[in-house]
């Protein structure tokens, strides 16, 4: 059984959320997701949404098995409990493939890292978060 494990803000779904989370389904037979504490979004504004309400939208989808808020200071601690075989970044996610792979590496935990492919939107449709409160804010406001 391999299991895979993806994380992010999901804050407010959208279709690009659900295309990440069942592309990294796809990569193995039960997938786990890590959804970031508020107080750690510090890339972008924080997300509009509780930890626990974000938490649940995701666990409801039918290739989610299952979906925890993350840990406030160590973000290896949920990874050593949890003990994935892939883990599966978002095609923009910021963070560095290598040094993820070297801290697995160092506190022994067998894993590898993928990316995601990217889903493009049709049209005017929106695939982001922070394009759709802008769009919000400049048609309702
Ligand atoms: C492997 C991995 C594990 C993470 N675990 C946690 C965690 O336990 N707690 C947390 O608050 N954030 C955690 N994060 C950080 C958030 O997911 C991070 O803010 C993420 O980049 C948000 O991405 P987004 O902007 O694409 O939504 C983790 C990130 C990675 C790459
Ligand atoms: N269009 C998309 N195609 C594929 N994956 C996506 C898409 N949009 C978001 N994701 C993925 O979903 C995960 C969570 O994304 P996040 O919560 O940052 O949403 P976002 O809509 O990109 O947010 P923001 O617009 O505020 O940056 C990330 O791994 C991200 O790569």
């Amino acid at each position: 059984m391999t299991h895979v494990l993806a994380q992010g803000t999901f804050d407010i779904l959208h279709p690009g959320h659900v295309h990440y989370l069942r592309d990294a389904a796809g990569m193995g037979d039960r997938l786990s997701v890590i959804i970031a504490r508020r107080e750690n979004v510090t890339h972008k504004e924080p997300p509009i949404l509780s930890n626990r309400q974000r938490r649940d939208m995701i666990e409801a989808l039918g290739v989610v098995d299952d979906a925890l808020v993350g840990h406030p200071e160590d973000i290896f601690s949920p990874i050593e409990d949890l003990d994935p075989d892939i883990i599966v970044l978002g095609y923009d996610q910021h963070h560095d493939d290598a040094a993820i792979e070297a801290e697995l590496d160092r506190r022994g935990i067998e894993c590898v890292v993928r990316r995601a492919s990217p889903l493009d939107p049709d049209d005017d449709e929106l695939l982001s978060t922070g394009r759709i409160i802008d769009r919000i804010c400049e048609e309702r406001c």
